[in-house]
């Protein structure tokens, strides 16, 4: 079972159980149908609103529940939300959402590894813990945001981490993209101590997580789980536009790990097509605006374009990053036997880029992984 609640109003009946495994042509596709209106994924409205459900399809696998969001022009009443707010994880995406906490007006303490990255959020307002474990045991609801399936096992359950400071009547929320596994794992360590746990990675990249323009993909273990979902709310929506529910813990992280192996898929694709064009002769700059105009069409294209055609990878979402999704996703698929042969050629491109020494540029840099030398190659 999915539920989806979007900030803007949004009323849509999805298709109930379609399965895309067996059949070359289905007949409906419950993704194609999702973003059927998609413009209601892109309007920008006030950030604050309570969602309730309006109707529901029977209970089954790959079916999913419609919801309508009504917006709220207030912002959630204080005693609506838990009261202290623990942030763990303050990169790229951690810090924009920390600090969208914090001006909403949330009590937040924060932590990071190196500790001078809390420095901005402290004088915001925030608070500072040395541990995960005080962040958590001082905090009613702790996010983390980590690199991955290590760094967010080590801060929820190594020495110090967040699960030694959880008891009953508080909630774990891990935003880190992770496998399922991993998050099983954290989600069982917390839940020992009495504590809920909710996996939610996202969707979007630094600037929705500075515009509070995320889209959150839950799941938990059970039925109390489920209720951390309800107690968070507001704060997701703090932080992003949109907010799924999908059931078990893994079925958040494998949503995740789909999208972004798609991800990184394209811009594998439109890197090739970039170099090409430019080696027949064409602007680059050009296919760039005719793409944007046509079927294939993505804001991600329209975005990294233009810099990419000048060699500049400004970085928003680290191509180390997409290389470890990648490896995720190829692992998802493998554990079901599902061949994904374009996601492992872009793996390995990928790879090929971190060799280079750009791990920490943004994934478009994956382009450079491409390049050949033209002087070389013309004395062949
Ligand atoms: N950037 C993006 O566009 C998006 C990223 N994501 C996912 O969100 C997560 C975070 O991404 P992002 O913010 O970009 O990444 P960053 O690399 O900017 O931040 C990673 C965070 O993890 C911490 N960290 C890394 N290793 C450890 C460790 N061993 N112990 C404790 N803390 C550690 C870092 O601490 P320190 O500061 O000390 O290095 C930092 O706070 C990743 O899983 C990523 O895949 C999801 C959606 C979009
Ligand atoms: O994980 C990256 C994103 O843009 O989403």
């Amino acid at each position: 079972m999915a539920m989806c609640f979007l900030k803007p109003h949004y009323t849509h009946h999805l298709p109930s159980s379609t399965s895309i495994l067996n059949s070359p042509f289905p007949k409906v596709s419950p993704t194609k149908s999702l973003f059927a209106n998609g413009s209601s994924f892109s309007t920008r409205i006030p950030n604050h609103f309570r969602a309730r459900p309006i109707s529901s399809t029977p209970t089954k696998p790959f079916s999913f529940k419609a919801f309508s969001s009504q917006i709220s022009a207030s912002a959630p009443k204080p005693d609506e939300m838990p009261a202290r707010v623990g942030f763990l994880g303050l990169g790229i995406m951690g810090s924009p959402m920390a600090q969208n906490l914090i001006k909403a007006g949330c009590n937040v303490t924060v932590w990071n590894r190196t500790e001078s990255k809390c420095s901005p959020l402290i004088s915001l307002g925030a608070k500072y813990k040395s541990s995960p474990k005080e962040v958590a045991a001082s905090c009613d609801v702790t996010f983390a945001m980590l690199a991955d399936p290590q760094s967010a096992l080590d801060v929820a359950c190594g020495e110090h981490g967040a699960a030694k400071g959880m008891s009953p009547g508080k909630g774990y929320v891990d935003v880190s993209t992770v496998d399922g596994a991993t998050s099983k794992l954290i989600g069982t360590r917390i839940k020992a101590t009495g504590a809920l746990f909710l996996e939610a990675p996202v969707s979007g990249s630094k600037k929705p997580a500075e515009d509070g323009q995320l889209i959150f993909l839950t799941a938990g273990i059970n039925l109390c789980d489920r209720s951390l979902f309800e107690t968070v709310a507001p704060l997701l929506d703090i932080m992003g536009k949109s907010r799924f529910f999908l059931g078990d813990v893994g079925n958040g992280a494998a949503m995740k790990l789909v999208v972004n192996m798609i991800m990184g898929s394209m811009m594998a694709s439109f890197s090739e097509g970039l170099l090409l064009s430019e080696r027949v002769g064409l602007d680059p700059k050009v296919l760039v605006e005719v793409v944007s105009q046509g079927a294939i069409s993505a804001p991600m294209f329209s975005m990294k374009g233009p810099s990419m055609v000048q060699s500049l990878y400004p970085t928003a979402f680290p191509l180390k990053h997409q290389q470890k999704d990648l490896r995720l996703a190829l692992g998802l698929a493998e554990s079901v036997s599902q061949p994904t042969p374009i996601a492992a050629a872009a793996n390995e491109l990928y790879k090929v880029a971190k060799s280079r020494g750009l791990s920490e540029e943004d994934f478009s840099a994956v382009i450079e992984a491409l390049k050949v030398k033209l002087q070389s190659q013309s004395k062949e």
